[in-house]
């Protein structure tokens, strides 16, 4: 129950700081043993995700890959006249990002029973928080049993001389674009970088790439990486690799970037996508003895492993762990049921974890409910490149680093019955990566058309370790991209 000590003065048995995707879930699940729950927010309940990341990113890209699965069918090509409709798509992604309006969202919270505090937090001691609201106005919030942080990240600008007064645009920028620019100079060849760069070729812009390293997603396979950027440059964008930014200054005709390597890049706007930083700059964390900006390091249950006592939780990005929706939500699955367990009434309300208490929770073995087990070696990741790239486990590299006795299956997909009808010339490739030993899938990755939906059967293979003989009696149907894993399986010498 909230009891007010004063009117400034609230308290809950949990406090949840972030009403993003993962906040959100943190909230639902650790509500349902009868535990108080509000969650502090200073911006839009959703979060980046919702607004600026994942959903209006995904619907700028979405009708450049339909456009190209068209055109890549006899019979349906011929339909296809011009480009992307620049002015409906970003109609269509206003739409999907709901205008920048977070109702919706808050109609949920509210269904659900959790409360809600608009503000911006700071710690003030252990399990206190002082929340200032966009007027001024501050509120103390005491929490009874945990305080879970899960304020997301921020874009990180890299100290180049020049760079922050030349207004790049962030993430936040480009995904929220009302006015398509001429030009687009983009610093950073990770996901952000590759994923925008497909977006404004496909709206026209004239779009440099600038990678510091030697490829494209450089945590992928290098395959991935290597066909990633020849669909990066078929759509005319320009990659430069090996370049570092040295200086920017913008003018009145746009940005000069100045680089170590060859001749200056010039545009009308620079988007910074050179990785993210955990949002802990300004919570306070030096009253709970933690350094301000640091990622809040946790173990399997969620728990702040630097702070004693059993109440400071973290989940999704502010955590370092994984930067990505569905696994920062499944983490706050974790420890919502983490919370709901140990501190709540036990069998009380209808949750998931039923009777469950605190020395359950501690007793919990990996791959429980209790355990974020598939944080370590079974992470999935699409980037909506074009081609696609999706992927889960380990790559082989990091397979090799991690001491796994490996086997490498590679196979393209246009040897696959599938692909061919899916679209003329199909080109793509799928890699599978085995334990010898074990005789299981440590990680899969799948590159081409619309190979996103490929990816759970992997994800499934990895996280239940199924052996591959067993896997085998996995039949697919026929003809689908899906019989890679016959011909992934033939390739093993099943
Ligand atoms: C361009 C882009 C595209 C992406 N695309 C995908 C994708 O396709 N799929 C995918 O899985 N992931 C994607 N991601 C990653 C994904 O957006 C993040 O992993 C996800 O948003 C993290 O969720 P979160 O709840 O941890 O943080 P956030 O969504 O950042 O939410 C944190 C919330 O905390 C609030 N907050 C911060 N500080 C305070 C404070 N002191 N007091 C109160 N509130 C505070 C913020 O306002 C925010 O609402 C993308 C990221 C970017 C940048
Ligand atoms: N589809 C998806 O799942 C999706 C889409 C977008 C973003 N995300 C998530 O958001 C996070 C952030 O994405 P991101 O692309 O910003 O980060 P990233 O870590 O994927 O890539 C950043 C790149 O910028 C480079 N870089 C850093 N400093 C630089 C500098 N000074 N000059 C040039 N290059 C520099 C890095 O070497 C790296 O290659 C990722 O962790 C990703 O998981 C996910």
């Amino acid at each position: 129950m909230t009891a007010a000590d004063d009117l400034d003065t609230l308290r809950y048995d949990v406090v949840v700081l972030g009403a993003g995707a993962v906040g959100e879930n943190v909230a639902d699940r650790a509500s349902r043993t009868g535990l108080s729950v509000v969650v502090v927010e200073a911006e839009l309940v959703g979060g980046e995700c919702s607004y600026w990341a994942c959903m209006p990113s995904k619907a700028l890209l979405r009708p450049g890959a339909v456009l190209a699965a068209a055109k890549a069918v006899r019979g349906a090509a011929g339909a296809v006249a011009g480009g992307v409709d620049v002015a409906a798509t970003l109609a269509r992604r206003d739409a999907i990002a709901h205008d920048w309006d977070d109702a919706s969202q808050v109609e949920w919270l509210d269904g659900a029973g959790i409360d809600l505090v608009r503000g911006r937090a700071r710690f003030t001691g252990p399990r206190t928080l002082a929340v200032t609201d966009d007027d001024g106005a501050v509120r103390t919030i005491v929490a009874a049993r945990a305080v879970v942080v899960a304020t997301g990240s921020g874009p990180m600008v890299p100290g180049v001389p020049g760079l922050a007064q030349a207004q790049p645009w962030t993430s936040r920028e480009a995904t929220a674009v009302q006015d398509v620019p001429e030009s687009l100079a983009i610093i950073g060849g990770g996901v952000v970088g590759v994923e925008m760069a497909t977006a404004f070729a496909d709206f026209g812009a004239r779009v440099t790439l600038l990678v510091r390293g030697d490829r494209v997603l450089s945590g992928a396979e290098p395959f991935a990486s290597a066909a990633v950027a020849d669909g990066l440059t078929e759509l005319g964008v320009e990659l430069r690799f090996g370049v570092e930014v040295t200086r920017a200054v913008r003018d009145d005709h746009g940005v000069t970037l100045t680089v170590d390597e060859g001749e200056p890049v010039v545009a009308a706007e620079v988007l910074v996508a050179a990785g993210r930083r955990p949002r802990t700059g300004d919570l306070g964390l030096e009253a709970i003895g933690l350094n301000p900006g640091d990622a809040l390091a946790v173990d399997d249950t969620l728990r702040v492993t630097a702070v004693d006592g059993d109440w400071l939780y973290a989940a999704g990005d502010v955590t370092g762990r994984v930067a990505t929706t569905h696994q920062g939500k499944y983490d706050a699955r974790v420890v919502g049921d983490v919370i709901a367990a140990r501190f709540g009434a036990a069998g009380a309300g209808d949750g998931p974890t039923g009777a469950a208490t605190a020395a359950d929770v501690d007793a919990a073995p990996d791959w429980s409910r209790f355990r974020a087990s598939a944080d370590h070696e079974a992470v999935p990741q699409v980037v909506f490149s074009r081609p696609e790239v999706a992927s889960v486990g380990l790559t082989e590299a990091a397979a090799r680093a991690a001491g796994y006795p490996v086997r490498v299956l590679h196979l393209s997909l246009a040897s696959v019955a599938g692909a061919s009808v899916s679209a003329d010339d199909y080109a793509g490739a799928a890699t599978l990566v085995v334990d010898t030993d074990r005789s299981v899938a440590l990680g899969a990755t799948f590159v081409g058309p619309e190979v996103a939906e490929l990816l759970h059967a992997a994800t499934i293979a990895v996280v239940g370790q199924v052996p591959l003989d067993r896997l085998w009696h996995a039949v697919p149907a026929y003809p689908t991209v899906s019989e890679v894993w016959l011909r992934l399986l033939e390739a093993y010498g099943l």
